[in-house]
Formats: structure tokens, sequence, C-alpha cells
């Protein structure tokens, strides 16, 4: 029996249901890989979302509903909870700067409700279809979602990387970083806008095309402690992630933040590691950068909850480099939204700086390119649970180019040789996976 066929037995029997509204149709399966299985579709939006900290993991495909305006994200929250069922799940990204230039297919904003979900908590994985019926819609929403159904493929392995040369173009290049951070450093700059995260792109050109689904399969691995993600709107496209760094996450009224900002290089060393990290505990300049970030939610997070903590300092371990984390837990005031919460907390700090104006003013004035979906949001929203991550550590994939991305905070005290340096050490676990380092 083919994985799907349940599915098309209950799509069957729903002829003779009245029931309206968004209904979620389920069943188990054997799929070991979601990258493996996302490998094997052919529909499109393909969407592959993994939270830091969680053994739960969710691969989409198509879309009965997609949001491309921040301002209809509003729309997402106060929903009626469904008969006997769950909340539609919406899982996409906002751009670093909605009301700028974007990447087009991207956008703004872009929030998927998926056709299909397969879905991994622990070792049970079930697939999913998503149907939204109406009194009007109720034969064309069955056929679609029959279709989408008889359209799934088997799961493919993900493949190592293909080896081969690669040629890296940066924008800005080193003389151009120098002058951006001396431009932020500038002491009448400063007085008025303490923190600026300035960025850079590593374009690397592809002579063979990298599969989606086995570059990330092979970043995964290499960054425990990360959220992991893929949003692929169509085959020449897609956005990848292994951040570090939650924006929030909310359940009911529980809300969990964190200033992730301040940065150190790790090497394996286990007691060479271990004085790094007390090393970036105590620079002043790397607290800075991380009393800016944690300052900022705080103030934003005023208006919108009752009670707000904010943890002691602690290091958050990755592969190639340490950062400076404190977590904030708030509880909501009732009937908060997932869009207030995203225009509080959006772009943090941590990505853009402060005040928030003004930084983000000069980051468009300095950076010679379009951050799209770098430091934006990603995740989901669901009207109980929503979960996003900051988009660092991430790349654009297209057949011919793999571009990665990576920023660093300018406060008093940065150096512009130093902070080049901890740019490279960002994307060091990234570019390691290509060249098999
Ligand atoms: C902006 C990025 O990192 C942020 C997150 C952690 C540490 C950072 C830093 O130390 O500069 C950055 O604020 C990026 O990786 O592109
Ligand atoms: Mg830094």
């Amino acid at each position: 029996m083919l994985a799907h066929t349940p599915l098309l037995l209950q799509l069957d029997t729903l002829s003779a249901d009245p029931r309206t509204g968004f209904l979620r149709l389920r069943h188990p399966v054997d799929v070991t890989s979601l990258p493996g299985w996302l490998k094997g579709q052919t529909q499109y939006p393909q969407i592959y979302w993994h939270a830091r900290e969680r053994d739960r993991e969710f691969a989409c495909l198509g879309s009965l509903q997609e949001i491309r305006d921040p301002a209809a994200l509003a729309a997402l929250s106060g929903q009626a909870k469904p008969e006997g069922g769950s909340w539609p799940r919406y899982y996409g990204g906002l751009a670093f700067d909605p009301d700028h230039a974007h990447w087009p297919e991207f956008g703004p904003c872009r929030f998927v409700l998926p056709r299909i979900e397969l879905i991994r908590q622990g070792n049970h994985t079930e697939l999913v279809c998503n149907l939204w019926l109406t009194d009007d819609n109720r034969e064309a929403e069955m056929a679609a979602a029959r279709e989408a159904l008889n359209a799934l493929q088997p799961a493919l392995a993900t493949a190592p990387l293909p080896p081969q040369p690669l040629t890296r173009q940066d924008s800005p290049d080193l003389p151009r970083w120098r002058q951006m951070v001396e431009a932020v450093l500038a002491p009448d700059s400063l007085s008025r806008i303490p923190k600026v995260v300035l960025s850079r792109q590593s374009r690397l050109a592809l002579a063979q095309a990298y599969d989606p689904w086995d570059l990330i399969a092979a970043w995964q691995p290499l960054s425990l402690n990360c959220f992991h993600f893929v949003f692929r709107f169509s085959p020449e496209q897609s956005f990848l992630a292994c951040s570090p760094e939650r924006l929030y996450r909310r359940q009911e009224r529980a809300l969990a933040t964190e200033a992730l900002a301040g940065t150190i290089v790790r090497c394996g060393d286990a007691q060479r590691d271990a004085e790094l990290a007390a090393q970036l505990l105590a620079d002043n300049k790397n607290r800075l950068e991380n009393r800016l970030v944690h300052a900022d939610i705080l103030t934003r997070l005023e208006g919108l909850a009752d009670t707000a903590e904010l943890s002691e300092p602690q290091i958050l371990s990755l592969r190639r480099v340490q950062h400076l984390k404190r977590e904030i837990q708030a509880h909501l005031h009732p009937g908060v939204t997932d869009a207030q919460l995203l225009a509080a907390l959006h772009p943090t700090p941590a990505v853009g700086g402060c005040p928030r104006r003004k930084s983000k003013a000069l980051i468009h004035a300095l950076e010679p390119q379009e951050r799209g979906w770098y430091a934006g949001a990603c995740g989901l929203i669901s009207e109980d649970v929503a979960e996003f991550a900051v988009a660092i550590r991430c790349g654009r994939l297209a057949p011919d180019s793999l571009t990665l991305f990576a920023g660093a905070g300018i406060v008093e005290g940065s150096e512009p040789d130093a902070e080049w340096q901890e740019l490279d050490d960002k994307l060091a676990t990234l570019l390691g996976a290509l060249t098999h380092e």
C-alpha cells in the first residue's frame, strides 16, 4: 500500500461528511529522513523546519493559502479552534526590512499554509493532508487534496555534496568593509547610533549545482544547537539556514526570547575553548553588543508583557564560534498577537542595531547589497504556538551560485579587521561542509 493511500480513503469518507472549516487528515508513515523525503518531491513550495532543542521536524509541500503582505499577518490570530481538530500552521518568513526592495519570489513576507505536511516527533512520523472546506469549495478542495496526495513521490537518499573548486566573491570586499566600519565608528555617528550590524555576502560560483536537500543534510549535523530550515518556493531558488538564534517562541501566553550577540572563536580543544568562553564573558565590547540587544528587547516587551525575566549571561557553543546569550522569559498580556510580537521584536539589534530606525537607515546607506531574507525572521505561526528563528548563518542557493551571508555587530571598541575575521569565523562551518574540511 502506498504511504498516502489511507489519506485518500479518509478523503473519500469526507464526501459524505458535511463539516466545513479547517480539517487535518493524518496517518502514520515510515519516513526516516525528512530532507530525503523532500528531495523526492516535485510539488512546490517545499519547506523544511526544525527548531533548536526540539525533537520535532516538519516538511511541507504545496499550499492552500499564502500570505504575501505583512499587514495580513494580523488576521492569523484570534481564529476559533476547529471542531475536534487543531489550528492551521503557517510556515514562512519576513524579510530583514519588509519596506525595502527584496528578493523576487521571497518578497517582504511569504507564509504558506501547506497542503501536505510530514511531521516527525521522536520516532513517530505522520503524513498530514490539510483542507479548508466551505460550502462553495467542497468539490474543488477535495479534488486539489487528492491531486496533491497522488503526486507524492518516494523519498530519495540525500547524497554527499559534489566536490568542486569554489571561487568566492565578497561584497563588500575588505577595503570597502573597513570604510563601512569606520563610518559606523565615527564619533558623531556612534553618539547617535551606538550599534549597527553590518553584513557581507559571499557568492560562490558553482560549476555543478547543489541539491538543496543534500546541502541542508550536509550542514545540519555540523550545526547542533541550531534551527535548521529551508524555503524553496520554486526549483530555481532556495533559502537555507542553520541559525543559532531564536527570535521568539510563544506557547499560549508564555514567551521565550533571547539576546544572542557577542562572538569569540572555538578551536575544539576543551581547555582552550573554556578560556575563550571566559574571555568572551568578560569582554567589554562583546558585552556591550549583547547588552544593547537585551535592553532593546526588554523595552519593547514593556507594553506587551506582565513580566519579563532576564537570565545571567551564558555561552552558546557552536562548532567554530561561541556566542554570548541571555535568555528572556515573559508572560504576555491577554490577546497579544504574533503580528504584534514580530513588529516589536524584529529586527532585534543582534542583526539590525539601535536605535532601530537610524541603524536600518545606515545599513541601507552603507551596504552594497539587498539583504532580502538574510537577517529576516523565519518560522511558523499557529493560534496556540509560534516560533521564529533569526535568519542568520544562511545561504541563498541558485543553480549556478550559493550566496552566504554573515554580519557582525559594530559598537564602540570594534576593529574593522577583527570584525572581518568574525564574519569568516561565523561562515566557517557552512563553508567547511562544502570543502569537506
Ligand atoms: C548577524 C549575525 O550574527 C549575530 C548573532 C550572534 C552574534 C553576533 C555578533 O557577535 O556580532 C551577531 O549579532 C550573523 O551571523 O550574520
Ligand atoms: Mg560580534
